[in-house]
């Protein structure tokens, strides 16, 4: 755990400031770096309370967007700041993928629910995935260990929106000894199992499909069993995805339900995908965390 903090980054620091902005009683900043995961620079939003800023290690959530998304979606347009400056929260949104640059040629794909902005947090094994897509890695190795050096951090919870909710169940369940805490928004429930997620891990992991069991969400709390005290989602009743098949809330309520992982699931009435919905019960997450953070 981080101690004490000097209100600047520390000398060496591998990362690039992009932006600072002060926000409510905090600064939302923007970073980048050259990630040795994804063999690319990647760009992260992190916003600062006060207390971080003046050398007190705070509890953080980290959340991963959904698909087409980059930092700057749930940054912009989820109103999270107030609330994390009121707690002394610090609130952390990478990138969902590699990207390409100038200088990096990544593999790409025309639909949007593959390749970039659709990396599903896993690393690929496939060709030509598997050379820049190792978004696992970067999420719980690399990043969450440039955080925890650079930041005052002194607990990091997991959430996310869609594909990112899918994410977040994902590393939470896989990775418990890394997260204190688990939520997640409008989640891919089991993406082995849904149109985007087959379409993704055929390319990510090609016909393996014990590859696709081990990054599949459901299956995951399945295997692991209970990790967590509770886990909180938060699901709009309205939303298309979830009439689509895309997002089989019922397959994580089941799986929750086989290893008696406590879950509060709540369908919100009339709530679509869309980042109103995110605006509309974000402050809730944000809670649960902090609260988890507590008993750390
Ligand atoms: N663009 C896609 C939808 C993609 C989408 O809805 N992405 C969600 C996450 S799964 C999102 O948050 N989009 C960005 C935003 O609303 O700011 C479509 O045409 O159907």
């Amino acid at each position: 755990m981080n101690n004490s903090y000097n209100n600047s980054l520390s000398t060496n620091t591998q990362l690039t400031q992009k932006s600072v902005n002060r926000c409510f009683d905090g600064e939302q900043h923007y970073y980048s770096h050259q990630s040795i995961a994804t063999k690319t620079p990647m760009t992260f939003s992190i916003y600062l309370p006060d207390e971080a800023l003046t050398g007190k290690v705070c509890p953080a959530i980290l959340y991963l967007s959904g698909l087409t998304c980059n930092a700057d979606n749930v940054t912009h347009k989820a109103h999270f700041q107030q609330r994390c400056s009121e707690l002394g929260m610090i609130f952390i949104a990478p990138d969902t993928s590699p990207r390409s640059s100038e200088d990096d040629d990544v593999p790409n794909d025309e639909r949007y629910f593959v390749g970039q902005g659709a990396s599903y947090y896993v690393d690929a094994t496939c060709a030509p995935w598997a050379k820049n897509f190792n978004m696992q890695s970067y999420i719980v190795d690399e990043l969450y260990d440039l955080l925890r050096s650079e930041f005052p951090i002194s607990s990091i919870g997991v959430t996310g929106h869609s594909m990112g909710g899918h994410g977040a169940l994902l590393l939470g369940f896989k990775f418990p000894s890394k997260f204190v805490s688990v939520s997640a928004l409008s989640p891919v429930s089991a993406a082995s199992e849904s149109a985007w997620g087959e379409a993704a891990y055929t390319e990510y992991f090609g016909d393996d499909k014990a590859q696709w069991t081990q990054a599949d969400a459901a299956q995951t709390i399945k295997r692991v069993g209970r990790q967590y005290s509770r886990i909180l989602v938060d699901q709009g009743g309205a939303d298309n995805f979830l009439a689509e098949g895309q997002l089989q809330t019922s397959k994580l309520q089941q799986a929750c339900e086989e290893v008696a992982q406590p879950l509060t699931l709540r369908y919100q009435a009339g709530h679509d995908h869309s980042y109103y919905f995110i605006q509309t019960v974000i402050n809730d997450h944000i809670d649960h965390h902090w609260r988890m953070a507590q008993l750390y």
